[in-house]
């Protein structure tokens, strides 16, 4: 094959990819050889060579062998004088079932079955923040890392989007073979899985498909929720499990909801998700929030060295941008670019500026229902004395505090929030509101009390 050749297919590739991707992984990617049914490409490093092994090598293949060639293999390799990445490139696929691994650039390919995944280079312990939300499957994530006798099994680690679940799992993958690199090791989405199970159905090659899976120590399935549903992908992935079990291998899940609460997930399954340790990661609370700030920050005063951040606009951030960090991180990211374009310092107006539209998307839009229910949870009252007519103090205090909380924390006028309380008069509202206000400068307790309940409501 011609590199003109090569171009042309490249152009069928955009087409079928679309511009982003395009960009991100095909076009980085430099024709190098055709050897015995082997198409050699160059990559800038091991992580693109990764990616596209594990999502592009198909359609790579199929438009290769459409336009007249006979290809078996794709191999992506870091040239010599590249610099190269802690991950290995996993080559693609073709008619065999056997992955094959190139560890290092240059090297000769090894036949190590399974032993390469994509793991993303930044997802590390090292660059992981622990808070409260988080210590828990940190500590569980950490346990298992150190390898040694299987303590638990499986380890779920469940929580909602962009929490941190694929950032622990590809940290303990790095950490497992970095304390032995022997260990096969093998982290894929459950959309993975069930794909090479599909594939390996159409080709008929079930036995290489069990025999591969079976042969790991370690597995790692993230996203398990996408086999919901999915009856046959579920039952194979059900031997899966218990032949892993069974040798006493250890196995790590990941599931955007507790096991219990899949919908659709067979219930054997989620009984055998649920023999292990099962721990969910919290949405983050503000000084998690901060912390992961504060250390993406450090990372970026690397790459951008001249600029600097005003006081409290860290803290801004960490507390107007919702849970989840991928949003927190995009904002940051989006941040040092826009400062470093523009020459200019980050202050709260550039903030203000750069994220509109993010400030706005996550506005906090907290209800009078849920302050309610919060606050007489707190309390230990009943919702029905919280909002009656009831003027014991044990409910009058807690009723001073919700419709504070509901003047500070929601856009309802004093009126509405009377309403919202039995159709209470504003000024009964406007009241209890001045009220909490001094009790929090004079009483403690009323102050932490008010303290927490805010923290929950905007966690
Ligand atoms: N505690 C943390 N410290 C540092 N970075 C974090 C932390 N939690 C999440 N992140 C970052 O947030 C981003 C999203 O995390 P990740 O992809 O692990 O989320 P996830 O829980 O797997 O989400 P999804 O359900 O969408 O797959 C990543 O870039 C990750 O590095």
């Amino acid at each position: 094959m011609t590199q003109e050749m090569w171009g042309l297919l490249r152009q069928r590739l955009l087409k079928t990819v679309g511009q982003n991707n395009y960009t991100t992984w095909i076009e980085p990617l430099e024709f190098s050889k055709l050897q015995d049914g082997v198409a050699v490409f160059h990559v800038p490093t091991n992580f693109i060579g990764n990616y596209v092994g594990q999502n592009f090598s198909d359609l790579i293949l199929y438009e290769l062998n459409s336009s007249g060639e006979t290809v078996q293999r794709l191999l992506f390799q870091v040239p010599a004088n590249a610099q190269s990445r802690p991950s290995r490139s996993v080559p693609a696929q073709a008619k065999t079932s056997a992955i094959k691994a190139v560890t290092e650039p240059g090297q000769d390919e090894v036949e190590s079955p399974l032993h390469a995944a994509p793991l993303d280079p930044r997802f590390t312990f090292d660059t992981f923040v622990v808070g409260k939300p988080n210590e828990l499957a940190h500590a569980a994530a950490r346990r298992v890392s150190e390898g040694g006798p299987v303590t638990f099994n499986p380890l779920v680690l469940y929580g909602g989007v962009g929490l941190g679940k694929t950032h622990l799992m590809h940290a303990i993958a790095w950490e497992l073979r970095a304390r032995n690199p022997e260990l096969n090791v093998l982290y894929l989405s459950a959309e993975q899985f069930m794909y090479r199970f599909v594939q390996a159905l159409r080709e008929r090659k079930m036995m290489d498909f069990k025999l591969l899976f079976r042969s790991v120590d370690v597995l790692m399935v993230d996203d398990v929720q996408f086999i919901a549903g999915k009856d046959s992908t579920q039952e194979e992935f059900f031997h899966t499990f218990n032949a892993l079990v069974d040798q006493n291998k250890q196995i790590i899940i990941s599931a955007d909801r507790a096991p219990g609460e899949i919908k659709d997930l067979e219930e054997r399954v989620q009984s055998r998700l649920q023999c292990g340790l099962v721990v969910d990661l919290h949405p983050t609370d503000y000084e998690l929030r901060l912390g992961i700030l504060q250390s993406k920050m450090q990372q970026y005063r690397k790459t951008y060295p001249g600029l600097t951040i005003v006081d409290g606009v860290l803290e801004f951030l960490a507390h107007r941008i919702s849970t989840n960090v991928r949003v927190l991180e995009g904002a940051l990211t989006r941040l040092f670019a826009f400062a470093s374009l523009v020459g200019r310092e980050i202050d709260m107006d550039l903030t203000q500026d750069c994220l509109a539209d993010v400030l706005r998307a996550s506005e906090r839009k907290i209800t009078v229902e849920e302050i309610q229910r919060k606050v007489s949870e707190y309390y230990n009252i009943r919702l029905s004395d919280l909002i009656g007519p009831k003027r014991l103090r044990s409910y009058a205090r807690p009723r001073q505090v919700a419709m504070y909380l509901c003047k500070q924390l929601t856009s309802r006028s004093l009126p509405e929030i009377g309403r919202r309380f039995g159709g209470r008069d504003h000024t009964t509202v406007m009241h209890g509101v001045r009220r909490i206000e001094e009790l929090k400068v004079s009483d403690g307790q009323i102050a932490e009390d008010v303290e927490m309940l805010r923290r929950q409501l905007e966690a």
